[in-house]
């Protein structure tokens, strides 16, 4: 049976996903979607060919739910979706810190809930989606959300109680590595480079270093001590990170994401 999938609360994750699902071969007639704004319903409508409907017509209609708005949103949209909801529907949520429980308490006892933590690489097929499943998931809804999110990038197993450090890891993780680009094409940009050549530079550097990390089967530190050549360039560089604490600052930086993501946990701070 041709399953429908609903995206509610389709901003920058949820039309991530729902164009990563259409390239990955899911009907348009097969999805719908939900938004706060007439227009915004509009535009996704034209360009995606979906229907776009109330949440109340997408807990009718859809046999999964991803919910994609904000922690901050999360109660009102469950309290929008309960009366209109029955137990057989898989509800998936994509929101930071969000427990399962969270869900469960506020819909039909039973219903299926599973909790997934995408990122925004999505877009390009190269997602890194993280999956728990609630009390009432079963294998068979976790497959379901892996053959979604596995449509667009990797997905990986883990136990709940690691979703906050996953949130951490991956679904902020791609921002590090802009934040990290930008600064390194401002040192271009010290260096006398322009700043488009310093640019292009920087980001073929990062993406080749992406491509070995994932397929060369090395350690980050090997591939690192490939580049660095005895009192060479490359080392003097590493000393002044290491000076600076660049790598106490993303270990800081990671456990601030991750507390940050137990505070969204109530959904309303
Ligand atoms: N942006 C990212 O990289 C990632 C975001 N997430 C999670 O995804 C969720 C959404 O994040 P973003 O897409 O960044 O935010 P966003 O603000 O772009 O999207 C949320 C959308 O939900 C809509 N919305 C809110 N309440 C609604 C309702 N009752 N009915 C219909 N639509 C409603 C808003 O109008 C907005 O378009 C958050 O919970 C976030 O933690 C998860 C992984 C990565
Ligand atoms: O910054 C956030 O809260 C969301 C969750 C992971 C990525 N973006």
């Amino acid at each position: 049976m041709t399953q429908t999938v609903a995206v509610l609360g389709t901003g920058k994750i949820g039309e991530a996903l729902l164009s990563g699902m259409i390239r990955a071969g899911w009907h348009p007639a097969n999805l719908l979607v939900t938004a706060r704004r007439p227009e915004r319903a509009e535009e996704l409508r034209t360009r995606y060919g979906v229907d776009a409907v109330t949440n109340a017509e997408a807990a009718k209609r859809a046999d999964t739910l991803i919910l994609a708005v904000k922690p901050q949103d999360m109660g009102a949209l469950l309290d929008e979706l309960a009366p209109h909801l029955t137990d057989d529907r898989l509800v998936i949520s994509a929101a930071a810190g969000i427990p399962s429980t969270f869900l469960e308490a506020r819909l039909a006892a039973g219903t299926p809930v599973v909790r997934v933590m995408p990122n925004t690489p999505v877009l390009v097929d190269e997602g890194m989606s993280v999956i728990s499943a609630g009390s009432h998931a079963t294998p068979d809804h976790l497959a379901h959300a892996e053959e979604i999110f596995g449509g667009v990038g990797k997905t990986l197993r883990v136990p709940e109680s690691q979703q906050d450090a996953a949130t951490a890891l991956s679904g902020s993780g791609p921002a590090y590595f802009y934040y990290l680009v930008e600064a390194m094409t401002d040192a271009g940009i010290l260096l006398g480079l322009p700043r488009a050549q310093a640019y292009d530079l920087i980001v073929q550097s990062a993406i080749g270093a992406a491509v070995m990390l994932r397929d060369s089967g090395e350690h980050p530190v090997k591939l690192r001590e490939a580049v660095m050549s005895p009192a060479g360039t490359t080392i003097s560089a590493i000393r002044e990170l290491e000076n600076h604490g660049v790598r106490a600052a993303l270990i800081a930086a990671l456990e601030a994401a991750r507390d940050r993501s137990r505070e969204l946990a109530s959904g309303t701070n």
